[in-house]
């Protein structure tokens, strides 16, 4: 088979190619943006692979950088872009179920294409547009199928990210999964156990954000992968009751957080459990403890001004998204927005007053300083209080007055 035009990323990079044939070595397009290529997708690197060994790659170009030479991937630098070019290798001893422990670079394209994890993922593309498929990858992209390359029990055992690959794939790509490939997951899935909660994360993410979640949600419950993530075990029942709901994929990171977190029915602190133990930036935990918060209060049609400031113009949108996703949503984000804007303050910061003015005017320091700002801010939030200074002050000291 052969691609007639192809997209100008590959168009780019065929100086690369270019060099490293006119040097005696051979050189393909191979991986993601192979497939999605052929799947007429946008796509977003390009990777190439070569008979050249590293050292070979950077003796012929000015410019490159040894993203990870020891398993034989060079950078090679051209205006402004970098090129992944990696030697054609085989791999064994994965004794850490995830990364090689040893290559062996080799000169043959098919043995390249052998270790790869799906059919779809192992296809080649020359510089004139011919696909090289070795392992009727073309048909499996045809007939919308996720395949392992060769026996997908030695795939997984070999890296059992790739059985997260598969059901991320499936949701991105609106792909079954071969029954053998099924069966390999099923078989090993407690592998998973053994892989940096990190890269687990990345995949997980990946899956709810596709446009087809349910497809990747099918076999993550079906074949009891789900099971071997950190703390999912105990909400097989949210989780298959999310795989139903959920209709489209999710926009961001934070809503994937937020109705995991939502559908579980978790608390502030079970949400901080959870996003840790998965390996959660510290942002992200604050993100989704704010907006599982919003999400009950949509739900509830129970949003009012200090829900509004707390939450957020950022996180209002993902709240409601995920309401909506729920089929519980009254609102409007659009409306929510400009309730939102209609608030006097959208910060602490923005108050007609400050901790300095509450002292010049005989306040000490102290906790009830910082409570009567809290008071005050509240007030002004929910319109009981105009945000001017004399107003704010005289407030205060009532505030302060009645507390005493
Ligand atoms: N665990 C893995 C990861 C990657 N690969 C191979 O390396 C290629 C590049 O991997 P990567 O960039 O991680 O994924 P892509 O398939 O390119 O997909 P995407 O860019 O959408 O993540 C894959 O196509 C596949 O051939 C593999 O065999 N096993």
């Amino acid at each position: 088979m052969r691609i007639e035009t192809l997209p100008e990323e590959f168009i780019k990079a065929q100086p690369i190619i270019d060099t490293i044939e006119a040097a005696g070595y051979e050189a393909y397009y191979v991986g993601g943006s192979v497939r999605d290529t052929l799947l007429g997708l946008p796509i977003h690197d390009v990777d190439i692979a070569t008979s050249a060994y590293p050292e070979e790659v950077k003796s012929l170009f000015k410019r490159t950088v040894d993203t990870g030479i020891e398993h034989g991937t060079v950078m090679i630098l051209d205006h402004g872009t970098g090129y992944e070019t990696t030697t054609f290798r085989t791999e064994s001893g994965y004794q850490d179920y995830r990364r090689p422990d040893s290559v062996k670079f080799v000169r043959s394209l098919k043995e390249d294409l052998n270790r790869r994890d799906f059919t779809i993922n192992a296809l080649a593309l020359k510089t004139d547009g011919t696909i090289i498929d070795y392992f009727d990858g073309l048909s499996d992209l045809k007939a919308h199928r996720i395949r392992a390359v060769g026996d997908p029990e030695k795939r997984f055992n070999e890296d059992a990210l790739r059985m997260m690959r598969a059901v991320r794939f499936a949701s991105q790509l609106n792909f079954t999964i071969d029954p053998e490939t099924i069966t390999g997951i099923k078989h090993h899935g407690s592998l998973l156990t053994k892989i940096a909660v990190e890269r687990i994360h990345v995949e997980f993410v990946k899956m709810l954000l596709g446009q087809w979640p349910a497809m990747g949600l099918d076999v993550f419950m079906d074949t009891g992968l789900y099971q071997y993530c950190p703390d999912f075990k105990p909400y097989k029942d949210q989780l298959e009751q999310l795989r139903l709901q959920l209709k489209s994929g999710l926009s961001s990171e934070t809503a994937v957080w937020t109705i995991l977190c939502a559908v579980f029915g978790l608390s502030s602190k079970q949400v901080n459990r959870l996003l840790k133990d998965w390996k959660s930036a510290n942002q992200l935990i604050d993100d989704v403890q704010v907006a599982v918060k919003a999400v009950k209060a949509i739900s509830e049609h129970s949003v009012d001004a200090w829900l509004l400031y707390q939450t957020g113009s950022e996180l209002l949108p993902i709240a409601n998204e995920v309401a909506n996703q729920l089929g519980e949503s009254p609102y409007a984000t659009a409306t929510l927005l400009a309730q939102y804007d209609e608030l006097q303050i959208h910060s602490k910061k923005a108050l007609a007053i400050t901790g300095q003015d509450l002292m010049s005017a005989g306040i000490k320091p102290g906790p009830q300083l910082g409570q009567a700002l809290n008071y005050l801010e509240r007030q002004v939030v929910e319109g009981q209080l105009k945000n001017q200074n004399n107003m704010l002050l005289s407030a205060a000291i009532k505030y302060l007055n009645e507390k005493a």
